[in-house]
């Protein structure tokens, strides 16, 4: 499958652009107000009772900036940052050399937390709770258990799954942050501040129209702004204006709502394979030829915030709105949506 332009995965090419665009301070990063304003707060009482800050958790779809909050906080706490993520930690001592090695309030960040392996996970929920590190030595009747202190230090969690994580591992985090999709005037700020660490010039119509094909994701803005400012370069003056925005935003196949042509297949795919849904996911990602997390992680969360796809109790649904932007007729006879109930044990 080849990578698409609006992919909310970082690219291969992608770290140097990441580090240059990626705000360090708090003040520099646009929108989730509230986000901000409660970390300003907790940040601020941590520093003065020189503590380190409670454990974090941060969830939302890939590419809202989970990780960049994450450099962000140890950056104003002033400590290091150890990144690893959940798939890298295989076995209990991958964590334990970790952990030991963390100086007193560092920020460890997992991303993908939800894919620790559950032995794993279980050496987390000490060292959370009471910074220590359970050991035990040796096997059968004779195996002794020995407690190791570790310094106090700051877990930043990061996931797109929220329901995926265990209980347990949920009750120790002393704040949980949902990172929603920003608004087109939020985006549009983003672009703006990309263009000119870029030194590129760009009309505010031309950063509207890239705004509005983002899919309310900074790291899907930064990309397109690149490529756009290609196409000014190569086929225009070198600036970015609606009518450059407008052709290399259609030559790169991107819809004026934001959507590829793998949206379009995947609602195409509901819609006329399916007669609208309800369908299973595994039997949606099969016929689109698919991995089902992906659709789950990546495709659903914008096609949901859209409005043009539910998830119900019996599968995924297209909505009238879906139709109407394929330019497709909504059938009277569908039934009335119904839809799916909040994960249980959910704290927000
Ligand atoms: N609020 C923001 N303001 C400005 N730029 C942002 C903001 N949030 C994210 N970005 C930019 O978007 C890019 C992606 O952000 P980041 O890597 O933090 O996303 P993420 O949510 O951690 O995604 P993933 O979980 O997939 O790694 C970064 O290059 C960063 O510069």
């Amino acid at each position: 499958m080849p990578e698409r332009i609006i992919s909310t995965k970082s690219g291969a090419d992608e770290p140097k652009l990441d580090i240059s665009l990626r705000p360090r301070r708090l003040e520099e990063f646009i929108g989730q107000g509230k986000i901000k304003d409660n970390l300003a707060v907790t940040i601020a009482a941590a520093c003065a009772r020189k503590e380190s800050l409670d454990h974090v958790l941060l969830y939302g779809p890939p590419g809202l900036g989970k990780t960049t909050l994450a450099y962000i906080i140890a950056h104003a706490m002033e400590v290091n940052i150890r990144i690893t993520s959940g798939p890298a930690i295989e076995r209990p001592g991958d964590l334990a050399a970790i952990l030991t090695a963390l100086q007193p309030h560092d920020v460890l960040f997992i991303d993908e937390i939800h894919r620790l392996g559950r032995t794993v996970e279980e050496i987390l929920y000490p060292a959370m709770e009471d910074f220590a590190l359970d050991i035990v030595i040796g096997k059968g009747p004779g195996a002794k258990s020995l407690r190791l202190k570790l310094p106090p230090f700051t877990l930043i969690g990061a996931t797109t799954r929220y329901a995926m994580l265990s209980s347990p591992l949920r009750d120790r985090f002393g704040a949980v942050y949902r990172l929603n999709f920003y608004t087109d005037g939020d985006i549009e700020a983003v672009l703006k501040r990309s263009a000119s660490i870029l030194g590129v010039e760009a009309s505010s119509d031309g950063l509207k129209e890239i705004a509005c094909r983002a899919r309310g994701t900074p790291r899907v803005a930064n990309r397109l702004l690149k490529r756009v400012r290609d196409y000014a370069q190569v086929r225009g003056r070198g600036i970015i204006d609606r009518d450059i925005a407008v052709t290399a935003l259609g030559r790169l196949e991107v819809d004026a709502a934001g959507l590829d042509n793998i949206d379009h297949q995947l609602l195409e795919a509901i819609i006329e394979k399916f007669s609208g849904g309800p369908v299973g996911l595994e039997t949606l990602a099969a016929a689109i030829s698919e991995d089902a997390d992906t659709i789950m992680d990546i495709y659903e969360p914008y096609l949901m915030q859209l409005g043009f796809l539910e998830r119900t109790p019996r599968g995924r649904v297209a909505t009238p709105r879906a139709y109407d932007h394929l330019n497709l007729k909504y059938p009277k006879s569908r039934p009335t949506l119904e839809p799916e109930p909040p994960p249980q044990g959910s704290l927000l």
